[in-house]
């Protein structure tokens, strides 16, 4: 912002600075952000290393620019499952037969709780899932992360049981999901809505009668306090609100200790406290030794929850790691620019890529630099600095482009997220 002073105001939020400038507007070009009156960016900032008398003052130089932008069992009703969306036939026995299996079964216990190997599934014109890999660790969470119509639904109604797959293999504690279903039942936790309850049965009793069916059931009033069933104990399935059938159905799924639990989007519609009881019951399921595998679209979720993390799109896993392993440890850089002066073509973002790699490389800095899939963004890798934030605007300047946004730090799962699936609506 040549010619301008910084003035600092006070903001709300610690360290971030008004700086109100009369910066050119953007480009009526730009179609990330239309202008709209003054342009006064705000620039959040913290400190790189903090003074030694640990008052937390920082000298100026040592500020990095953080941010810089203008203005179980059951079987039957799978909770999923949708209107002309029934399970494949044949089913194996009803739940109720779990309670006469016995709690252990053959399974080697070197597999994973669940594997899955070039899974394909296809409803008529529909191919749900189009050769999908996958590991569950034993006593993990893991979280499968996808659009809607990804196919998570499927990949898990299929180890569920629910659905046998054209092709591929599934195994779930080293067993076939549909050919051992009797061995798998008692050990399986599958988290139903109302499906297979009665619907006229209160709702603690109807947790009770589910409890009844397994051999080492786990303390019902408890498990009901600890999941905040009491206020609606008494009141029947079918009056349940979203979130109650919700928490009920998380507690039929984790009542018979199974080793597996699959949870498909455990806190959908919940309130903050809900959600946290309910993450928190998964936390004590991994603490208890139990694997469960969550299909969510929540990136706090996956955050929170998982320790094992596959994104699932167009029925395919397309990347999978810890949540660390696929942000990224070091960190990163996304800047978007625009063209300063309006006569001037709009570069492609691939020829800016390039040029910035080269500006870096000539000022030291071994970073280098991609396209990101938002359009007039760069996204610069490596560890961020103060002297990286400099080379990076002094490049913006040199060649005319306005700095739109600047953003370093850690990447978020859902910066992840949308870069491998898009950002289009689906
Ligand atoms: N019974 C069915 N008949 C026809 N198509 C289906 C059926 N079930 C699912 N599909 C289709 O298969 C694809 C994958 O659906 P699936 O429910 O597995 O995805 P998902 O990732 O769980 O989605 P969401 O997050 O929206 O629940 C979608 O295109 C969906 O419309």
């Amino acid at each position: 912002m040549p010619g301008r002073g910084l003035v600092r105001v006070p903001s709300g939020d610690r360290g971030l600075l008004g700086c109100h400038a009369h910066v050119p507007p953007p480009d009526s070009r730009d179609r990330r952000r239309p202008h709209r009156g003054r342009w006064s960016p705000p620039v959040a900032v913290h400190p790189v290393s903090t003074s030694p008398d640990g008052t937390g003052a920082a000298d100026i130089g040592n500020i990095l620019v953080a941010e810089l932008l203008p203005r179980n069992v059951g079987r039957p009703h799978h909770r999923r499952a949708r209107p002309g969306r029934a399970p494949d036939p044949p089913n194996p026995s009803e739940h109720l037969d779990s309670a006469l299996v016995p709690a252990t079964t053959p399974a080697s216990t070197g597999e994973p709780a669940v594997r899955v190997d070039g899974l394909t599934k296809r409803y008529r014109r529909v191919e749900a899932v189009r050769g999908l890999d996958l590991v569950a660790p034993r006593g993990r969470i893991t979280a499968l992360l996808g659009p809607n119509g990804a196919g998570k639904t499927t990949t898990v109604e299929c180890c569920e049981g629910l659905r046998r797959p054209d092709t591929g293999t599934v195994r779930v504690l080293g067993l076939d999901p549909v050919r051992d279903a009797p061995a798998l039942r008692p050990r399986v936790g599958v988290m139903l809505q109302d499906g297979g309850l009665p619907s006229t049965v209160p709702a603690l009793e109807a947790l009770r009668h589910v409890s009844r069916m397994y051999a080492r059931p786990r303390d019902v009033s408890e498990l009901a306090e600890r999941l905040g069933l009491g206020s609606f104990a008494r009141t029947p399935v079918r009056r349940l609100s979203g979130g109650q059938r919700q928490r009920l159905a998380l507690a039929t799924a984790v009542v018979g200790r199974p080793t597996v639990v699959f949870l498909d989007e455990p806190s959908a519609g919940l309130d903050p406290q809900a959600r946290l009881a309910v993450w928190q019951l998964v936390r004590d399921l991994r603490a208890d030794g139990v694997s469960v595998v969550v299909t969510t679209h929540q990136m706090a979720e996956a955050e929170a929850l998982a320790d094992h993390v596959v994104v699932v799109d167009h029925g395919q896993a397309i990347a999978s790691g810890t949540v660390d392993s696929l942000v990224g440890g070091d960190g990163s850089m996304h800047v978007s620019v625009q063209p300063l002066a309006p006569h001037r073509a709009e570069p492609a973002d691939a020829e800016l890529a390039r040029h910035l790699t080269d500006a870096l490389g000539r000022s030291g800095h071994e970073h280098s630099v991609t396209t990101s899939s938002l359009a007039g963004t760069l996204e610069v890798h490596g560890p961020p600095g103060p002297e990286l934030v400099h080379a990076v605007t002094g490049w913006a300047r040199d060649q005319e482009l306005l700095i739109t946004s600047l953003t370093t730090g850690r990447r978020t799962l859902e910066d992840v997220f949308l870069d491998l699936t898009g950002r289009s609506l689906r």
